[in-house]
């Protein structure tokens, strides 16, 4: 049990001055960040280690937190990420053969500050209603604040519209996730780190993938100097139209009719490279249970999201029309059930495809590691089309 047991109290305040007294759970102190709700009720270890959710405070649905403790299998990257966690009832006890700590030591080794004993799925309702906000919470010490106080701090962090955060979580250094042993080598795809979860290059290089992790600042020429078969641009934190260097990046990869796949952060990019705009969400799409129509298919499949902004599409709903763009027509291959959102686009002149949700899942359903495949039926025949031009 960890030691920290005699409550101390926490205050989460939202930016429109909406107040939940609560316990402090992690580290003790202050942080603020754009407050979002994850619905996902399993999957809190891949949650605070993916870095999509740098600067964000995430409110957990899900009423019991922390039951299976945490691992060294189920972390996304090697740090947690997220700005604050918000919990309703924390397990004061892990239980589950892999735990090797509790959740909430772990947090405050890490410094992240929490808060416990907040009804979570009022916040969520509060912001299903007023939309997106910055939230703060407050513990220990700080929580003597006066309201008026905190929501000035909270007011004063900076909001999620505008934010370049690539580079605040990009690799430092390239590195080279290679195909298992026994799995042969076929192709090597340079995969731009945005935020790149540990999963994506897994999934690949057990494709038979050799994956050269690149940091968001490469230029065309680094990325050519890995002599890639293919090209990937992974998830991410922060505004998809503040990237214009991945964007001109992108552009190139398509001008040079290398194929592409991109993943959330790498689908708004395809989007926007294309020349289609991104917007934010009322309140985004965040959780394991999230019904995708894969429209070449017909299939509806649960997936896992993680985006407050998305793609616009240029004529307002997304239809089975295709639209058109410098680089031949592009199709929304995939669309949200729940509230018509692009979650995919698919052009037809250029090899390149995306989806706005996590095909590797890590939490969420494996019902989309399908797009892996697909991906590598793109480069095979992108590969034979390479052989063929070549003996001719
Ligand atoms: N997971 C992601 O890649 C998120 C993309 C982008 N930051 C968004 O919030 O929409």
């Amino acid at each position: 049990m960890s030691e920290h047991r005699i409550p101390k109290e926490a205050v989460l305040v939202l930016e429109d001055g909406r107040t939940f007294r609560g316990e402090a759970y992690g580290a003790l102190g202050t942080t603020v960040g754009e407050a979002v709700f994850a619905t996902g009720m399993t999957g809190y270890q891949e949650t605070l280690t993916d870095p999509s959710y740098h600067r964000q405070v995430v409110v957990m649905t899900a009423p019991h937190i922390g039951n299976t403790g945490i691992n060294a299998e189920d972390r996304e990257s090697e740090r947690v990420w997220v700005a604050g966690l918000v919990i309703r009832d924390p397990a004061l006890r892990p239980s589950n053969w892999r735990s090797r700590g509790d959740l909430e030591d772990g947090l405050r080794r890490a410094g992240v500050v929490g808060i416990s004993g907040v009804d979570t799925r009022a916040v969520t309702l509060h912001l299903r209603d007023r939309g997106a906000m910055r939230a703060g919470i407050f513990s220990g010490e700080a929580a003597a604040a006066t309201r008026e106080e905190m929501v000035r701090t909270v007011t004063e962090a900076p909001v999620m519209t505008g934010a370049a955060l690539a580079a605040e979580v990009t690799t430092q250094h390239p590195y080279v996730v290679s195909p298992p042993e026994g799995t042969p080598t076929r192709f090597t795809v340079a995969a731009l780190d945005l935020g790149i979860k540990g999963r994506t290059p897994a999934l690949l290089a057990a494709r038979g993938i050799r994956v050269h992790v690149l940091p968001s600042t490469s230029t065309f020429e680094e990325v050519l100097a890995t002599q890639p078969d293919g090209v990937f641009f992974s998830n991410g934190p922060g505004d998809p139209a503040t990237a214009d260097h991945e964007v001109g990046l992108l552009r190139s990869v398509l001008d040079a009719g290398l194929p592409f796949f991109g993943i959330c952060f790498g689908n708004q990019l395809l989007g926007r490279a294309l020349g289609l705009g991104t917007y934010k969400l009322a309140f985004g799409h965040r959780g394991i249970n999230q019904p995708v129509l894969d429209r070449s298919t017909g299939r509806v499949e649960v997936t896992a999201h993680n985006h407050g902004f998305a793609i616009a599409w240029p004529q307002g709903v997304p239809t089975d029309q295709a639209a058109d763009t410098p680089y031949g027509p592009v199709r929304c291959s995939h669309v949200a059930l729940n509230d018509d959102v692009v979650e995919g686009l698919s052009c037809e002149q250029v090899p390149a495809f995306s989806v706005q949700y996590h095909p590797e899942a890590a939490a969420g359903p494996h019902d989309a590691e399908y797009l892996f495949d697909r991906f590598v039926d793109m480069l095979t025949g992108h590969q034979q089309q390479e052989d063929t031009r070549a003996q001719a």
